[in-house]
């Protein structure tokens, strides 16, 4: 009568059913049936609930998703009509048309779309992370790598690193909210001297730091104990972690102890140079991500009817016309339905696809080095030899320590992100360049304290790798449930583990060094003509001497403060790979070359400036030699912040759109 088979699977609700048969065994069949099924209603009911709540309940920014939930009526239908794949709403033209809703692209859309009435399209080729949850601990990101919502590029071999030919993954964001929905939330402003270096060295006239901060302070909204000049009524909340751990102010005084350093109390507030705890994206209690998407670009949809947001929706290249001067007309789109159709602008469209994909795009759309475009079958509409050259990225260098027993981090650390405290200094290097130079650079050594360890040091943590590997396969073979099912248990397994807080990833600290100022410089190229292919990424991390130097006195300093009296109770064991104190200048430079990697920080290869042979756009962001396209990312700067990359992304998009504002000003 009754089949076992429909009940929910789990042994409890399976022997609640059969108390339930039991206990309503004199009723009639009938009653005994409805009786038999209600775990199974409560079941369903619980699962209903939980895929709710991992879509909306979690995530902190998408208070309009809650409500939608709360009263899915007229709005919700008005919402989703212009919100997310529906390719239904698209229209044939738009007045603007942005790629990409990354950090700088939520920017510029958004300060277009408050523009109103000219309409306004973003696209984006990923989807919506923000809704399943799995983005909203900045200090899981690294369970994002390698996953569907990574684009998961992969470096040429580098033939400065060891072993030699080393290939780094290059991570990079693939969903709404680009890379600022899968980065580690720091929120660094860069320092002052690098956008005067901007305006005085490179020519880019408007993006000196007096210039640039209004734009910082009108985004950030941040917690009340920092300085009277920063933002206090902007979207994105800044905050220190709250509460204040005491392994932060032992790796704060451990730097004052034994690497001269002096404390800063807000390192965006003119000077880099000091350590202080760092300053995250969230909201202060450790926990949600405040992501471009989120903060900038939702709240503004349902009250601007003329911005159109479209995921999933691949740009296979922008749309070119030339009887009159070269000119952007439109770009052409592939849906998540494999249709591709042509959406035309009847203004601009601005590129921020990011530092590897918006030179990938151009070059797809007849622009660049025309001798590299005829390599690969493309004919070249205008030879912009610049384009994709000059990639900078800030590589970083760990120090790993496993900790004593008894020494594990307190719970709360689980929830926050990795990084905690920050100290921007000055290398020897550094310093001996700006007396050449004549000129003050900022900082150009950046060591942060991380409670986020080495995956391959613990066998526990090999959880989240076989988490990403069959992430990344799942991605290839999507239809194939079973794969998916396995990814997301182990994902899950390793995220309860970590946040038991007695398994291994509570025995760890690290150091890292971060180089500002490197002067090695890389490409971007295309590796065929499909649009689908990965671009050919070459960091050529390390291949200036000068680079290696500054990294080899960042490894001894950070020795230097893991030996300090505050921090060296902490320190157990080093990483079996570190050199030991009284290494050679060689064995250093071995570890340096064998263990840097990218801190994702890829930039400069649309870099703007004057009309000359080594710049792509003008400083307003305009291609050269295009009317009515432009670029708005990281590939924009003609020098890469001192510091993370983020903040100076949001602020790039937002300036970008404050020219195209004041530029269609009159008309729209
Ligand atoms: C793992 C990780 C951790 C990081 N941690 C930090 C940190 O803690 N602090 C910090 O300051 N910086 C950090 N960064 C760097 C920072 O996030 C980036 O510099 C910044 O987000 C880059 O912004 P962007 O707008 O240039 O590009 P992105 O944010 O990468 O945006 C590009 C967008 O364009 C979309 N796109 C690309 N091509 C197409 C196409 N053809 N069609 C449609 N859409 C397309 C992409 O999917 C993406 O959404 C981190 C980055 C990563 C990857």
């Amino acid at each position: 009568m009754f089949s076992l088979t429909v009940l929910p699977r789990g042994t409890l609700s399976t022997a609640l059913c059969l108390l339930l048969l039991r206990l309503s065994r004199r009723r009639s069949r009938l009653q005994r049936g409805l009786w038999a099924l209600l775990p199974f209603l409560a079941g369903r009911c619980f699962l209903a609930w939980r895929r709710w709540y991992s879509a909306y309940g979690r995530h902190p920014g998408t208070a309009q998703q809650r409500a939608l939930c709360f009263n899915p009526s007229v709005q919700a239908a008005d919402f989703e009509e212009r919100f997310i794949g529906k390719a239904s709403s698209l229209k044939p033209r738009y007045d603007f048309i942005v790629i990409g809703s990354g950090s700088s692209g939520c920017a510029v859309a958004a300060r277009l779309a408050r523009a109103a009435p000219a309409s306004v399209l973003l696209v984006e080729a990923g989807g919506e992370a923000q809704r399943s949850g799995k983005t909203q601990q900045a200090r899981q990101a690294f369970s994002c790598w390698q996953s569907e919502i990574d684009w998961g590029f992969r470096s040429t071999p580098q033939q400065n690193l060891l072993p030699k030919g080393r290939v780094l993954d290059l991570e990079r964001g693939k969903t709404l909210g680009g890379s600022s929905a899968i980065n580690y939330n720091l929120w660094v402003h860069g320092a002052p001297q690098d956008f005067d270096r901007w305006e005085t060295q490179y020519g880019c006239t408007g993006w000196s730091y007096k210039d640039v901060l209004p734009h910082f302070q009108c985004l950030e909204r941040v917690s009340p104990d920092y300085s009277e000049a920063r933002g206090k009524e902007g979207p994105i909340a800044v905050a220190k972690l709250f509460p204040a751990l005491e392994e932060v102010e032992d790796f704060m005084k451990a730097c004052e102890e034994n690497a001269d350093a002096q404390r800063v109390a807000d390192y965006n507030a003119g000077s880099l140079a000091g350590v202080s705890p760092v300053q995250l994206c969230t909201d202060g209690t450790g926990g949600g991500r405040q992501d471009c998407f989120s903060t900038l670009v939702e709240p503004l949809l349902r009250s601007c009817p003329n911005f159109h947001v479209i995921s999933e929706t691949f740009c296979r290249r922008v749309l070119l016309e030339g009887s009159d001067g070269l000119k952007a007309t439109g770009v052409e789109l592939e849906l998540r339905s494999g249709k591709i159709l042509q959406v035309q602008c009847d203004k601009e469209v601005i590129l921020s696809a990011g530092a590897l994909l918006s030179p990938q795009l151009l070059m797809l759309s007849g622009i660049g080095d025309a001798k590299h475009l005829k390599e690969h079958g493309i004919p070249c509409v205008l030879d912009l030899p610049a384009l994709g050259r000059n990639l900078s990225d800030h590589p970083i260098l760990p120090v790993l320590v496993e900790m004593p027993d008894g020494r594990k981090l307190p719970s709360r650390f689980q929830n926050s992100c990795g990084t905690h405290g920050v100290y921007f200094w000055q290398s020897k290097i550094g310093q001996s360049r700006e007396e050449r130079l004549g000129k003050s650079m900022g900082s150009d050594l950046e060591t942060i304290f991380n409670s986020r360890i080495e995956l391959s040091l613990y066998p526990k943590v090999m959880v989240h790798e076989l988490a990403a590997l069959l992430s990344k396969l799942t991605a290839d073979y999507r239809s194939w449930l079973p794969l998916r099912f396995l990814s997301d248990l182990a994902l899950q397994w390793g995220r309860w583990k970590e946040r038991s807080g007695d398994g291994a990833f509570s025995k760890a600290l690290e150091l890292m060094t971060i180089l500002n100022h490197p002067q090695s410089r890389g490409a971007v190229k295309l590796r065929s003509a499909d649009p689908h292919a990965a671009p050919a990424v070459d960091p050529n991390y390390l291949s200036e001497k000068e680079d290696v130097d500054a990294m080899v006195e960042a490894f001894r300093r950070m020795l230097r403060i893991f030996s300090a009296p505050s921090l060296a109770p902490y320190v157990y064991a080093f990483h079996p790979a570190t050199p030991a104190v009284d290494a050679t200048e060689a064995e250093i430079s071995d570890y340096v070359r064998s263990s840097i990697r990218t801190t994702w920080h890829y930039s400069c290869t649309t870099r703007m400036g004057p009309a000359t042979k080594e710049n792509v756009c003008d400083p307003q962001g305009r291609v050269h030699g295009v009317k009515n396209l432009r670029v708005a990312d990281a590939g924009l700067m003609p020098e890469v912040v001192s510091g993370n990359t983020h903040a100076a992304c949001v602020m790039i998009g937002d300036r970008i759109g404050s020219f195209i504002v004041s530029e269609h000003a009159p008309k729209l």
